[in-house]
């Protein structure tokens, strides 16, 4: 699965090279705000939810229209979100670069650019439209090339989201300097979601990581949960994009943590 979503970024990403060399990404980088301090708002005391503008996923299909991105970020931020993530990827989440400007232009929260960055440019294209966090998962990513994005995320001022599946990819995160890592619980081969993923992979995370835990969290219940086992953040997409009320679906998961979470 990861293979083939890969591959389609590939190709999408070499029209948007040729439409917009990365000299032009450079110049809009410079002129760009600096990015918002992430890591620092993930680390206040009790449970920060990343919240997701996503339209679709390979395991459910379509999930929501969602026709005003904007609005559904506001309604986040209304509800005590400490980020949102916005899903960039097209073949198979529907979403795009424009989400990404609209999220930008409406919240001043930290934005979490959803996809799968596998080269440089993609960084750069990232700060170029607003991101302040950027994913990258250690599955799709050779040591040398996790080492080197890291690199660049952190030489443009924004935090990596650095995304694991298991304990090797944990430790691998940890070698290469993670500071923030987020724990998966799909599994990226059945798309399954195992959440006690998260519990297994934790203790390895020293204190000084921001442990996040994503993936299948249906609700406040399932935010607790992870809470206690020591997430200080959860990123959450499709319980919140098919709730009629985002913002209190919102508030109920941040409201959730206040229980489970350490002061
Ligand atoms: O969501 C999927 O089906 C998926 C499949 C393959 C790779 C990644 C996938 N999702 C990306 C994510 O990490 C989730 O959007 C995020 O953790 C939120 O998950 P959820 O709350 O379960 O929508």
């Amino acid at each position: 699965m990861l293979d083939g979503i890969v591959a389609g970024v590939r190709e999408d990403l070499a029209e948007r090279e040729r439409a917009t060399p990365l000299s032009r990404l450079r110049e809009l980088v410079a002129a760009a705000p600096a990015p918002l301090d992430a890591e620092a708002a993930f680390r206040r005391p009790g449970l920060s939810l990343i919240a997701e503008v996503k339209r679709a996923s390979p395991s459910k299909g379509a999930l929501s229209d969602i026709p005003d991105p904007a609005a559904l970020a506001r309604a986040y931020a209304d509800g005590g979100a400490s980020a949102v993530s916005v899903l960039t990827e097209g073949r198979r989440f529907g979403g795009s670069l424009a989400d990404l400007d609209a999220v930008r232009a409406a919240v001043a929260l930290p934005l979490l650019r959803k996809d799968f960055v596998v080269t440089d440019y993609q960084v750069w294209e990232a700060r170029a439209h607003g991101a302040d966090i950027v994913l990258l998962i250690v599955a799709a990513l050779p040591e040398e090339d996790l080492t080197a994005l890291l690199a660049r995320v952190r030489e443009l001022g924004m935090t990596a989201l650095v995304e694991v599946h298991d304990e090797d990819e944990a430790r691998r995160a940890l070698e290469a300097g993670a500071s923030v890592v987020g724990v998966n619980a799909r599994d990226l081969r059945t798309l399954e979601v195992h959440p006690e993923t998260f519990a297994r992979v934790r203790p390895l995370l020293p204190d000084a990581v921001v442990a996040v835990a994503e993936s299948g969290v249906a609700g406040p219940e399932d935010a607790g949960a992870y809470a206690e086992q020591g997430a200080d953040v959860v990123l959450v997409g499709e319980a919140l994009v098919r709730d009629g009320d985002p913002r209190a679906a919102a508030a109920a998961i941040v409201g959730a943590g206040a229980l489970g979470a350490a002061p």
